[in-house]
């Protein structure tokens, strides 16, 4: 099998080695695409690699048939659209750790050469002129710095603006004061930062709550003559607002690598001599691109490979302790939800899944998901994967519950999944026994030992002498070889059930036979 791979952005030829090295990828790179370009060629990709330029939107999404992950070399995924490729079950990766360290220097940099008007001065000078007296900068020693959003960036600027000797004080929603104690900044709400700050640097992601996050109302809380820095994104800042508070001097100078609408070739803040500018360069170091490469690209030959990715966006990521201890029941808590799903036909209204035993102890998550693929997966057949499987769920109104209990009644670990209909609740528990695999070890109310795997028959009847007979002769007579069978009973005369595996699939004609059989009540049949 072939995996084709469209890388639509500059990426480092060093770090997208991990491609070239692994077996059964092509790679396709086709930089600066038009919009229209894009939609047409993203229709045969499995995979598509972009930095910040490309425009990841729905239209692209729904145009590409056989996308299964889009890998974002670097942090900010807000030219992604995240729901439609979750709609989809397109898994998103980012590289959110290797250009910190580049975007903390770009910050710092822009920092310095505000304080000081460095690009005016070397305009100035290019331009023929020896000017020593319109370019008077602060000192940053003893200005404080407001930091908002203190991540991975923020945190590496606050760490080096006390390098010089700034004072910092700081706001992210995840900031506490002890937090900021340890770390030597002060710590306050938005409005604090924005009143005591001389020199103010945003580090947020782009979202709904952040656009605009630096409005009019927020510059008027601001000290007279405040410097900004924006080395985040783009529409984090109101642009026509900064550009009246530039031009009414409540500004004093704001340097910014990014921009509400980019790219362009000119834009009106660059006409005012008080704004330094660079082109969205914060990530652009042979370090930092090599660095986010190398691990969006590890994350799709991981994907490819069926191996667990290590920076998923649309899916909650799990650690690798975690994911040792959890990966063997991927398959048992899929096949449970295979099971589930064929033994009812009504629809589905909620689904409990309990993990019993030493699995309570781990983020069982990605477990859950997969039962919810199984369970979706008979009317959905390959529409449904782990990206989308919750969401699907929620789409057709299926709430999904998940339990933990220490206590593994006897097992070390122990999955029940329940599903529940308007008239019915069905359950399937089952477990990973030591050197034997997988087992089904109870349906309904019945105690079994069934392996899941194969074709199975699960048939309710009247337990009486004969029932079991009629089914075996019927099955014969259909030249149906029955591999193992297991019988359960409530009570002696009442209700009973049989498990069997058989050899071959069975038509529904066959179901209808058995069903018709005396003392039977119900067949399911279940390919797992
Ligand atoms: N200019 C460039 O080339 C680059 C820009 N970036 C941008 O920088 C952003 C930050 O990157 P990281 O630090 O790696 O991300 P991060 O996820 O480590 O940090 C973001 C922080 O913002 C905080 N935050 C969210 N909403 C907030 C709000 N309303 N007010 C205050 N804080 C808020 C979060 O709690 C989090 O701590 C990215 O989202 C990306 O857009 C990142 C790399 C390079
Ligand atoms: O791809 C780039 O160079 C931009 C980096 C960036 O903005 C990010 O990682 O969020």
């Amino acid at each position: 099998m072939t995996y084709h791979i469209l890388i639509a952005d500059p990426l480092s030829e060093e770090g997208i080695y991990p491609l070239r090295q692994a077996d059964g990828l092509e790679i396709t790179i086709a930089t600066d695409l038009s919009k229209e370009d894009l939609l047409e060629r993203i229709k045969g990709f499995d995979a598509l690699l972009v930095r910040s330029q490309t425009q990841v939107t729905r239209e692209v999404i729904e145009a590409a048939s056989n996308l299964k992950i889009i890998g974002r070399a670097g942090v900010g995924v807000d030219n992604i659209d995240l729901d439609a490729a979750t709609e989809h079950g397109i898994i998103v990766v980012n590289a959110p750790d290797g250009n910190t360290n580049s975007a903390a220097e770009h910050t710092i940099a822009m920092l310095t050469a505000l304080a000081r008007k460095i690009p005016q001065a070397f305009n100035s000078l290019k331009n023929g002129e020896w000017d020593r007296k319109s370019f008077i900068g602060v000192e940053l020693k003893n200005k404080t710095l407001g930091v908002i959003g203190l991540g991975r960036i923020g945190a590496e600027v606050a760490a080096r603006a006390k390098g010089q000797r700034m004072n910092v004080i700081a706001y992210d929603p995840f900031l506490t004061e002890e937090k900021a104690q340890k770390m030597g900044i002060g710590f306050g709400t938005v409005g604090d930062v924005l009143k005591a700050a001389d020199f103010i640097t945003i580090h947020t992601p782009l979202l709904k709550e952040t656009r605009h996050l630096i409005n009019e109302e927020a510059f008027a809380k601001m000290k007279d003559g405040v410097q900004i820095i924006n080395c985040a994104r783009g529409g984090i800042i109101d642009e026509d607002a900064l550009y009246g508070a530039i031009v009414s001097g409540k500004v004093a100078g704001a340097a910014l690598d990014v921009f509400e609408m980019e790219p362009f070739v000119d834009h009106p803040l660059l006409t005012l001599p008080e704004v330094i500018a660079t082109p969205h360069l914060g990530a652009s170091t042979v370090e930092a691109q090599e660095s986010v490469a190398v691990d969006v690209s590890q994350d799709v030959v991981n994907f490819f490979k069926g191996e667990a990715v290590r920076n998923p966006v649309n899916l909650p990521s799990v650690s690798k302790e975690v994911m040792a201890k959890i990966a063997p029941f991927f398959d048992l808590a899929e096949k449970l939800g295979i099971f589930l799903s064929r033994m009812t036909d009504e629809a589905i209204e909620e689904v409990n899944i309990k993990y019993a035993g030493e699995l309570a102890n781990y983020d069982v998550r990605a477990l859950t998901r997969n039962t919810v693929k199984g369970i979706l997966k008979r009317n959905l057949g390959n529409h449904v994967n782990d990206v989308n499987a919750k969401f699907l769920a929620e789409r057709f109104d299926i709430k999904v519950n998940e339990h933990k209990t220490t206590t593994g009644k006897g097992f070390l670990h122990l999955i029940t999944a329940e599903i529940v209909t308007a008239k019915f609740t069905h359950r399937v528990a089952g477990t990973l026994l030591n050197g034997l695999g997988a087992r089904i070890v109870k349906v309904d109310d019945y105690v079994v030992d069934v392996v899941p795997e194969g074709h199975l028959l699960f048939i309710k009847h009247k337990d009486q002498p004969g029932a079991i007979g009629r089914v075996g002769t019927l099955l014969a007579q259909k030249d149906i070889n029955i591999a193992t069978m297991q019988v359960g009973r409530s009570t002696v005369g009442g209700d009973a059930i049989m498990m069997l595996t058989i050899d071959n699939r069975v038509e529904q004609t066959e179901i209808e036979d058995l069903t018709e059989l005396e003392d039977i009540y119900e067949v399911k049949a279940i390919d797992l």
